[in-house]
Order: structure tokens, then sequence, then C-alpha cells
């Protein structure tokens, strides 16, 4: 099982993930996304929705509209892990950035 950031790596990880911030009372980071229509935020979540299956690794997310916000947090362990920095980027990668 994957092991829970340490103080120093989740600091580093926050810096480098540009556009996620920590969630208030909870060791997750969030992330909201804005699309240009429906079908360009949906065309997302599926790429997001099979890159999370192949890793094991699922986004908690909403979608209203062309907005969806994306939390990470590794259930298993109770926190961040590095599974949800590795999604985080893949996540990133796959908004076109
Ligand atoms: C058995 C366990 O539920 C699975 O290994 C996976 C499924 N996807 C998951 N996703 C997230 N975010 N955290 C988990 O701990 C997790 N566990």
């Amino acid at each position: 099982m994957a092991e829970l950031l340490d103080r120093n790596t989740r600091a580093e990880a926050l810096d480098t993930l540009k556009g996620w911030s920590p969630v208030e009372g909870r060791d997750a980071i969030t992330r909201t996304f804005e699309f240009k229509n429906f079908v360009e935020a949906f065309g997302f979540m599926t790429k997001v929705a099979l890159r999370a299956e192949k890793m094991n690794h699922h986004p908690e997310w909403s979608n209203v509209y062309r907005t969806v916000v994306v939390t990470l947090s590794t259930h298993d362990a109770g926190g961040l892990t590095e599974l949800d920095v590795k999604l985080a980027r893949a996540i990133d990668r796959l908004a076109g950035e």
C-alpha cells in the first residue's frame, strides 16, 4: 500500500503542482478545471477515467456543465500519497497542460 507523503514531500508536491490546492480539513488536493463546453469537459473526464482505471487510483470529482472539480487523496492510506501526485500530473497533461 502507498505510504503517506512526509511533510517535505507534500510541500514540494504542492509547490510543483500548479493549480492544485490543499483541501481544508483533509489530507487531499483539489483543482477546478473550466472547459469551453460540456463536450470538452466530458471528453476530459473520459480520458481521466481511463487513466485512473489503468492506475487503479480514482479521483473524487464532480461536473457541472463545463466545470470539473477534481479532488485527490488515497483512501487506503487516509491521505496524500505518491499516487495522488502521479495522477494529478497525468490529469494536468490530459487537460492539455
Ligand atoms: C482496493 C482499493 O479500493 C483499490 O486498490 C483502489 C481503488 N482506487 C483508489 N483510489 C483512491 N483515490 N484511493 C484508493 O485507496 C484506491 N484504492
